[in-house]
């Protein structure tokens, strides 16, 4: 690094030290929210890599690709682009991103929030000190160096240990307390001879650490290899994740929202500020014993990195009883899932433009930071009464980019699942996002799923979209034949009738869609992934800009809330 250059900051240990000093509620974090979330979108789009292009320091043909093709999808591809590889060097942690003297005295500190970015090169190792200024703080998540990052999809759990505090004795829950079952007090107990050796020698100081994530899985699996002796000592217990988390009985639970595969979701009330949230409980992996599932490291890393207004907020994680462990988000009275389940008609063209314009913008800023998150679906969009969508569940997210490596396949719910993923290919790219969008897209026109496959049948699930775009061949989808799944038997379909679905007028009261509207929803649903469009051109389709423009979202429709 050049002399009075910017440190570089590999550890986001140090961000989440700061966050803990700066714990998002309120205080501190309002300020910085409020400077640091611009309303207007488009600056939204301004990320952190965008910068970067726009001042001519990426690599040549980084701008104005496609950004699909950024994506490790083939590798056939010479004039691919791929991210920074994580992990070879962070350039800029903006969580802790300093000033430095050329004596290596740290100037300043502000904490912005946890994102960096890693690059080969350092885009302000050029820069004289003190030429940092906030405005050029590259914003994009630090995923691969967070304390809950995760690499490696290869183990489906890792072993949290506890000390004293994941030890205490159960309190009595009064009303609206979070308890845990006794289950949770013997596998305590029983933790203790798995503790692990010390990290540093402040976990014997006063520093007393709350609860640590037992690598024994690998030093990748948590980027561990990222940090050095002196910078885990910095660090306060290195990869003492929960260390600081408040308890999750600040929170008065009010009602069960909704249970899904990876937790329970709750919602509750923090009881200093009455501020409602939504309380997800992590659920243990049961097959082992000290399992915190790897989705919810995941689902938490990405989300603690991500700070867009569609992009579901987490606040903190809270630390239970035993060894339960809650994100604390939030709080959206819907679903999509839900409002679709129980609306009449459906969303009026103004209305879909509304929502389909927070999802992309949403999912822009996901692919502009290299995440791709793999599951998006209905109930997986929050919606509340003030017009807003938010993205949420995150479990199957990941950060992608070099090295190259093939995917664990089985992702994203299978109604919404691309046709790539349902025919086997293990090199996947944003792509699988945009196709769940169209699937969304058509949803939303009509109130009804497009594709209903048979449950856990890819090949049924396969032959439902053929069957309304054609059956793909090697001439209208090159590649197709050479993906696993293509052997199989397809009826022969060789026409599209996607118009047929969603035609420009109707006289049965059955969805209708303009020319441009159905251009647009016409090439996500593009089966060749290269061909589908990627989030920017979908939110620059002309559709958005023609009568009806969207609505806006005060003038949303509310729903009753179901629940309490
Ligand atoms: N922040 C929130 N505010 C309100 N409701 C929420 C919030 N987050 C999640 N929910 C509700 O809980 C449901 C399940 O949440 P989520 O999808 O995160 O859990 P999951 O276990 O990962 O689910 P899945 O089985 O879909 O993977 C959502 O569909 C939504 O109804």
């Amino acid at each position: 690094m050049a002399a009075g250059g910017v440190e570089i900051s590999k550890s986001s240990v140090v961000v989440d030290r700061v966050r803990d000093l700066y714990p998002r509620q309120g205080g501190r974090d309002g300020e910085r929210r409020q400077t640091k979330r611009p309303s207007d979108s488009d600056r939204w789009l301004k990320d952190g890599r965008r910068d970067l292009y726009q001042r001519g320091e990426a690599r040549e043909g980084d701008v104005g690709q496609k950004r699909r093709k950024c994506s490790p999808v083939s590798g056939e591809r010479k004039d691919q682009v791929f991210p920074p590889p994580l992990g070879e060097k962070t350039i800029v942690d903006v969580g802790s991103a300093r000033k430095i003297s050329s004596e290596g005295v740290v100037k300043s500190t502000e904490y912005v929030s946890a994102v960096s970015v890693t690059s080969v090169k350092h885009p302000f190792d050029d820069l004289e000190e003190g030429q940092l200024e906030d405005e050029q703080v590259v914003q994009a998540p630090n995923i691969a160096t967070s304390k809950w990052c995760l690499e490696s999809p290869k183990d489906e759990a890792v072993h949290v240990v506890r000390n004293s505090r994941w030890n205490r004795s159960s309190l009595t829950p009064e009303s609206g307390e979070f308890q845990v079952d006794s289950s949770d007090e013997r596998r305590s107990n029983s933790s203790e001879s798995r503790s692990l050796e010390p990290l540093s020698s402040h976990e014997n100081s006063e520093h007393e650490l709350d609860g640590r994530i037992n690598m024994d899985v690998g030093e990748e699996e948590f980027c561990a290899s990222d940090l050095n002796d002196s910078e885990v000592d910095e660090a306060e217990g290195g990869l003492s994740m929960l260390s600081g988390s408040r308890d999750v009985n600040e929170y008065q639970k009010l009602s069960k929202i909704n249970e899904g595969t990876y937790g329970v979701v709750y919602k509750a009330k923090d009881r200093k500020t009455e501020e409602i949230v939504a309380l997800k409980m992590i659920k243990m992996n049961m097959e082992d014993e000290y399992g915190f599932p790897l989705t919810s490291l995941r689902e938490i890393n990405i989300l603690l990195s991500c700070n867009h207004p569609s992009i579901v907020n987490v606040k903190e994680v809270v630390v239970g009883n035993g060894d339960s462990v809650f994100m604390v988000m939030e709080h959206l009275e819907h679903d999509l899932r839900g409002v679709m389940d129980r609306m009449k008609q459906p969303f009026s063209t103004s209305e879909v433009k509304c929502l389909m314009i927070q999802l992309l913008e949403g999912l822009k800023y996901l692919h502009s930071n290299w995440i791709i998150h793999r599951d998006l679906k209905p109930s997986n969009l929050l919606l509340n009464n003030s017009g807003e969508l938010k993205i949420c569940d995150f479990g199957m997210a990941r950060q992608y980019g070099s090295p190259i490596k093939p995917y664990t396949q089985l992702v994203v719910t299978q109604w919404y699942r691309s046709p790539e993923l349902l025919l086997g290919t293990k090199e996947y790219s944003t792509a699988v996002d945009m196709w769940s969008i169209g699937c969304i897209m058509g949803e939303l026109l009509s109130l009804k799923p497009l594709f209903r496959g048979k449950s856990q049948n890819d090949i049924d699930q396969l032959q439902q979209i053929f069957a309304v775009l054609g059956t793909p061949s090697e001439t209208t989808w090159p590649g197709f034949t050479s993906l696993p799944g293509s052997k199989a038997k397809f009826r022969k379909q060789p026409y599209n009738l996607l118009r047929k679905k969603f035609p420009a007028a109707s006289f049965t009261g059955g969805p209708v869609l303009s020319e441009l509207g159905f251009d647009l929803l016409n090439r996500l649903l593009n089966v060749d992934p290269e061909k589908r469009l990627t989030v920017d051109e979908a939110l620059n389709h002309a559709w958005f800009n023609e009568v009806p423009l969207q609505k806006s979202k005060e003038f949303m429709p509310t729903f009753p809330s179901k629940r309490n």
